[in-house]
């Protein structure tokens, strides 16, 4: 009796303690598996979203080499300068944290190496060598020619051969035969300092020449002319893709499918211990062909952190039960303190749920949930920043509020059929999605929808984040990959696009495309005296002037350098195409004002139809290209439309420039002499030096020809070089054999007056000749007075110190103003030969010749009158006081032997007599 007493009088505390653990002991594990279920889901989100983060960085990379090779497709000859142009519009460290540069490595076969390094001296880096240069007999070899920026780290890099690397090698090679960018195995990089050494990798594009079919692996091959690549100093990669992202997690990165030190790539904590970690997840990524693999783990004292509202749940729910024993026991002695007690228990549970609630605030993503019916449920703080709503106005209203007009209808009911249709395969699925903002606004976001595991009514939540920064840089690296960083027509790749579109459409209507190719006459003349600044702002008014003189319907894409192609489409012939020519001709004609320069500048124009002249984008452009060189053998500013015949004589122009790149290792230049005569006196007082080129197939070939071409081609500096040395050591020993001095004129291109070393390629020529300086006489051409700037200024002076004399070639043929001569430290000028021609038959040339003499005495100017070929002209000059002639008069350019021989001839007599006229005529 007693005990039953004592049982019935502590049933309701024992009942009380015992319901109350076993219900709380339930909640824990409820609560435990919610936690885990929402660790595991972020955590997972977490995963995805690296992997994403990764990849998506790779492929903008692989689209800036892309326009890297667009850029090298374009243009023959990507200056150093407009390859870093191309680099710094790129924003590499604001846009593409991580990246070390990105750059042009060529592929060099076994003859090319010696040019290839003098070529790179010439511009500017007199200690070029490609290095390394051991096993170089046993491989083929490469060079890296350009990296941007070209700071401290990649100049070390600068003429590495990345071929000497097994590494490297495999990458470059597997991206030549596939044509498809290829990433590297694990390297160290050449620009790791000592300190803060990383694994490095690096990513490659192959460029080839656009001649040919690439179409096997052996064209490939045949046709590669080199990579665009860029290196990645692999911590500086990952936290430019990831950020402070990384917090709390450990990340390794393997190359390859192991996982072991000799391929780790990347650990963003290598003190962590994951021994016991509870989430941990690995993913094999395809960058850029290679495989690597990606192991995430959140350490287990991060992993604890994520689960203690459960033990909150746990250590709440014990101590509400004992609150509740407590309360179960007071209550038989007091109503009051049970009530208190009852108070604390609540408060207890709403301290539970304020920390619930602090958790799903404070997260990035927005996160809300909804009841069966669509209803928004929960809408947290990050949800408010993406949709412009507060959690008030969005509570109690339908979700679809949340999405634009034209989704709404499909989504009624879509929840409500979640459990029974296929829908509920999306569950936990991150999709994209179109949002819409408070202010009606859309916008593109990723949504993934859970199902709340709650009893009772269902419930989901959607966890969402706002893609809109993404999908603008996106959008900024699609737009930088597709139009030119300079002028920003639209690029290479766009021509292919639209020309295919045009094609199609002319396939269709039956109907014709043209497509002209046009560059700008004497451009690097002007960028090489001017500055590359002038040269700039000139390509972009021409591309404005380009957009407005055709149809919107008309493309016009610059290719590089000074190459734009315009497509026409739907046009019937060339009866349609000649006006619109003309007129492009016309305009560009037209007087332009660049950087306080004013100039005059005439395209060259290459003309060619589809069907007729070819059927697809590579046709079309070698057709039209070999129309452009055409015309400007023609004379330039001028236009021409393709003739089959043509093919062969571009052909011949690309073996002339194949065999001009060997000349001079092959030692086919050689020298000529013209005598320069002293009008007054009649003695021979020196000669013009003229350079020769003799190849063994093409033979002989004119310097009017190949010394523009090789103005061009960047070959001027190191055949100008030559041309000193020879002309003052063969200057040297024919004044020794003739026992007098002997004055010698050499002709110096603007290209070659500007390297930055022409200072010391004169002192150069005269130490290994002996020839004294006050013999030696540079010819500059007005083009290079034209650059008004202190520093030729200086240039020139500097070549006077050295008592060299300075002549003024074909004076009165620049547009440039006669002013300059008062400013300039010049000795002689030299009067075209195009007005000394007709000097006795056309009274306005004998008017300018005469002025000119006139003119330069005033200012104590010599003046040598240049193309001399009649008695006629020889007295007419004389009569103005002219003081030195040149031309076939006299005697053609000869070899130094024959010039000596000839010379014995000037020497007889002092003066101009009838005698002297006599033995004169009997010379011609
Ligand atoms: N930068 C360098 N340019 C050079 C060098 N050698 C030549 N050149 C330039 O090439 C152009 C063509 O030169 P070339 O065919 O040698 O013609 C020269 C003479 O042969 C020719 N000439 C001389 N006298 C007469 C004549 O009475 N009648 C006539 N029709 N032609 C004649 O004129 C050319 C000399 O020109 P210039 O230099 O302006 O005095 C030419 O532009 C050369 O400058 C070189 O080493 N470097």
């Amino acid at each position: 009796m007693l005990l039953n007493a004592t049982v019935r009088k502590n049933l309701p505390l024992a009942i009380t303690l015992v319901v109350g653990t076993l219900v709380t002991l339930g909640a824990w594990r409820f609560v435990q598996d919610v936690e885990h279920e929402r660790s595991a889901l972020a955590f997972s989100q977490r995963v995805d979203n690296t992997a994403d983060a990764i990849l998506d960085r790779f492929a903008a990379y692989q689209q800036v080499l892309h326009g890297g090779a667009a850029l090298l497709h374009a243009s023959r000859d990507v200056s150093r300068n407009e390859w870093r142009v191309y680099v710094e519009h790129l924003m590499l460290e604001e846009m593409f944290p991580g990246i070390q540069g990105v750059g042009y490595a060529v592929n060099l076969g076994p003859d090319d190496l010696m040019a290839h390094e003098r070529a790179v001296r010439a511009d500017g880096f007199p200690d070029y060598r490609v290095h390394p240069q051991a096993d170089r007999a046993s491989r083929p070899s490469s060079a890296i020619l350009y990296l941007e920026p070209f700071d401290v780290r990649n100049q070390r890099a600068f003429g590495y051969d990345m071929y000497s690397n097994a590494i490297r090698r495999a990458a470059m090679a597997k991206a030549r035969d596939s044509g498809r960018p290829a990433l590297s195995g694990r390297v160290t990089l050449l620009q790791e300092m000592d300190q803060d050494l990383q694994a490095g990798t690096l990513l490659y594009l192959p460029v080839y020449r656009e001649d040919g079919p690439l179409e096997t692996v052996a064209q490939r091959r045949a046709a590669l002319l080199g990579w665009v690549y860029s290196p990645f100093r692999m911590n500086n990669l990952m936290q430019g893709i990831l950020g402070p992202d990384l917090s709390g997690v450990r990340l390794r990165v393997f190359d390859g499918l192991e996982q072991g030190d000799e391929n780790l790539l990347f650990d963003n904590d290598p003190q962590a211990d994951v021994g016991q970690a509870p989430l941990t997840a690995q993913r094999v990524l395809q960058v850029a062909g290679r495989p690597w693999t990606m192991s995430l783990a959140l350490p287990p004292v991060v992993a604890a952190t994520g689960l203690s509202q459960a033990s909150t749940v746990l250590i709440g729910g014990l101590v509400t039960t004992l609150l509740l024993a407590w309360v179960v026991f007071s209550l038989r002695t007091s109503e009051e303190r049970a009530g208190r007690l009852a108070w604390e228990m609540t408060d207890a549970l709403r301290a539970s749920e304020r920390r619930y609630r602090a958790i799903l605030e404070h997260t990035a993503d927005g996160i809300l949930t909804i009841d069966e019916r669509g209803i928004v449920r929960s809408f947290n703080k990050a949800a408010e920043a993406i949709f412009g709503y507060s959690a008030d106005e969005v509570i109690g209203h339908n979700v679809s509020r949340l999405m634009p007009e034209r989704y709404r209808a499909q989504h009624d009911g879509y929840v409500a059929r979640m459990e029974t249709s296929a829908s509920h395969r999306n569950l936990g699925m991150r999709r994209e999605v179109v949002g819409l903002r408070s202010d009606g606004e859309e916008f593109p976001l990723w949504l993934a929808v859970n199902k709340i595991p709650t009893r009772g009514a269902l419930e989901y939540v959607g966890m969402v984040s706002d893609l809109t920064e993404r999908k603008r840089i996106q959008a900024e690296l699609q737009y930088t990959a597709h139009h030119d960083a300079l002028t920003t027509l639209p690029n290479r790749a766009v021509l292919k696009d639209r020309l295919d579109q045009a094609i199609r459409h002319a396939r269709r209507e039956g109907n014709k495309v043209a497509v002209l190719m046009l560059d700008l006459d004497h451009f690097k003349r002007i960028n090489d005296t001017l500055g590359h600044h002038v040269g700039d702002d000139l390509l972009i008014s021409i591309a404005l002037r380009l957009e407005a003189s055709v149809r919107d319907v008309d493309t016009v894409v610059r290719m590089g350098g000074d190459e734009f192609v315009i497509v026409l489409p739907s046009v019937n012939g060339r009866d349609d195409v000649v006006p619109v020519v003309e007129k492009l001709i016309r305009i560009l004609a037209q007087p332009i004002s660049v950087v306080g320069h004013e100039m005059i500048i005439t395209p060259s124009i290459g003309v060619c139809l589809c069907p007729d002249d070819g059927q697809d984008e590579r046709a079309l452009l070698k057709h039209a290209d070999t129309a452009m060189y055409q015309a400007k053998a023609a004379g330039r500013g001028n236009y021409k439309f393709f003739e089959s015949h043509m093919l062969r004589t571009n052909q011949r122009r690309l073996e002339t420039e194949t065999a001009l790149r060997r000349a001079l290792d092959r030692d086919e230049f050689s020298l000529r002499f013209q005598p320069q005569i002293n009008i007054h006196s009649g003695q021979l007082i020196g000669c013009e030096a003229l350079v020769r080129w003799h190849h063994p197939q093409l033979g002989d070939v004119s310097p009017g020809l190949f010394i523009p071409m090789a103005e061009e081609m960047g070959l001027i500096g190191s055949i100008g070089d030559w041309v000193l040395i020879s002309a003052c050591q063969q200057a040297a020993k024919m004044q020794q054999e003739l026992g007098q001095p002997l004055q010698v004129a050499v002709n110096i291109s603007p290209q070659q007056f500007f390297r930055n070393d022409i200072i010391s390629s004169i002192n150069r020529a005269l130490a290994m000749s002996g020839f004294p300086a006050s013999q030696l006489e540079v010819e500059i051409t007005e083009g290079v007075l034209l650059e008004n700037s202190r520093e030729t200024v200086q240039l020139l002076h500097k070549i006077r110190s050295l008592g060299v004399s300075l002549a003024v070639d074909d004076f009165g043929t620049g547009y440039s103003s006669l002013s300059y001569l008062t400013r300039f430290p010049i000795d002689k000028l030299k009067i075209d030969q195009s007005f000394v021609r007709d000097i006795t038959t056309d009274a306005s040339d004998a008017a300018v010749a005469s002025a000119i003499i006139a003119m330069a005495h005033s200012l104590k100017l010599a003046v040598v009158a240049e193309g001399v070929e009649t008695l006629e002209q020889y007295e007419f000059l004389s009569q103005r006081q002219c003081d030195v002639a040149q031309g076939f008069y006299f005697g053609r350019p000869v070899t130094s032997t024959e010039f000596v021989d000839s010379a014995q001839q000037f020497q007889t007599q002092p003066a101009l007599g009838d005698a002297r006229r006599a033995s004169l005529d009997q010379l011609h």
